[in-house]
């Protein structure tokens, strides 16, 4: 594999991966592959609101940030979840070099016209500092809070929204969404679940429509249609395994890939006229 792999790491399954999948990491960057890691903490916040008796509030899988929640984002992901990431790959052996969207101004953001307070909408992300980071040989691992133009507000940004940017801008080979569940689950007939195994835009709008996909899975799936609009070779939605990490990176079939392609009847793909990102925008 040539270009650079993006992995965004879930808050949801954080206290769960397993160091098998940081020395799969370490591994991946000894032979020499380009790795930038985004990381959420969703959960993490959640706790730490609690001790300090806020109740989260989310929108469409969006917390809404009132300006206390903000400054306890900014401390749980720029702070604790960032660098114990960073440690992680350290003792499994990579080498990692934690920063937030707000350094380098890495993620520039506008504050959203959306009721949700202190939420930013990206307007660039700048590749300078993770290229940088990558070019001495390490991981950027970074952390999604953005910041405006003039530097006096920061701003919450979704984890899977900023790691989308970046990997866009990065124009990388893969987007590789780690998360708590195996992919995008579908009801059977039988009553079960299943993982789908592929997907496109088209398919995810009517699965959000028909409320199959919902809360946090629903900025991962928008934010995947983005980045394949914007350049990405390939989007998938898996969990924090060894096994599922190094099988995408082999381009065995894992998880859920997200195309923006549709397949015919015949099994080749189409274009799709990506009118679904523009309820995103
Ligand atoms: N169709 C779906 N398939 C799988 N998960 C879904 C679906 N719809 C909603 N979800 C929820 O999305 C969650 C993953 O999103 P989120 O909790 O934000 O995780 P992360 O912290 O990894 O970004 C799953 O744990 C599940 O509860
Ligand atoms: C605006 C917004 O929703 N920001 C997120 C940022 C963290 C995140 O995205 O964490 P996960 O990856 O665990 O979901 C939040 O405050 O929870």
């Amino acid at each position: 594999m040539q270009g650079i792999v993006v992995i965004k790491c879930g808050g949801s399954t954080m206290d769960q991966l397993p160091d098998s999948f940081f020395q799969a990491i370490a591994g991946l960057q000894a032979q020499g592959q380009e790795i930038v890691i985004v990381h959420g903490g969703g959960p993490a916040i959640n706790s730490m609101l609690d001790r300090v008796q806020i109740t989260p509030q989310f929108v469409d899988g969006l917390r809404v940030t009132c300006e206390d929640t903000l400054r306890i984002v900014e401390m749980v992901l720029c702070g604790s979840i960032n660098k114990t990431l960073v440690k992680r790959l350290i003792q499994a052996g990579a080498k990692a070099w934690g920063v937030s969207g707000i350094d380098g101004q890495t993620f520039l953001a506008t504050k959203t016209m959306k009721p949700l307070g202190w939420v930013g909408e990206i307007k660039k992300a700048d590749t300078t500092i993770p290229k940088a980071i990558l070019e001495q040989g390490y991981a950027p691992v970074i952390a999604p809070l953005s910041v405006n133009e003039d530097g006096t507000e920061t701003y919450n940004v979704n984890a899977d929204v900023a790691a989308g940017a970046i990997a866009a801008a990065l124009s990388a080979e893969k987007l590789i969404m780690v998360t708590d569940v195996p992919g995008i689950m579908q009801p059977q007939t039988d009553g079960t679940k299943a993982v789908v195994p592929a997907t496109s835009a088209e398919e995810i709008q009517e699965m959000i429509r028909a409320g199959i996909i919902t809360g946090g899975m629903i900025p991962k799936v928008q934010a995947a249609i983005d980045a394949l609009g914007q350049g990405v070779e390939q989007v998938v939605i898996c969990q924090g395994t060894a096994e599922d990490l190094l099988g995408v990176c082999a381009g065995q079939a894992v998880g859920t890939t997200v195309r923006m392609n549709i397949l015919n009847e015949e099994g080749n793909e189409y274009a799709y006229n990506n009118s679904a990102c523009a309820s995103h925008e």
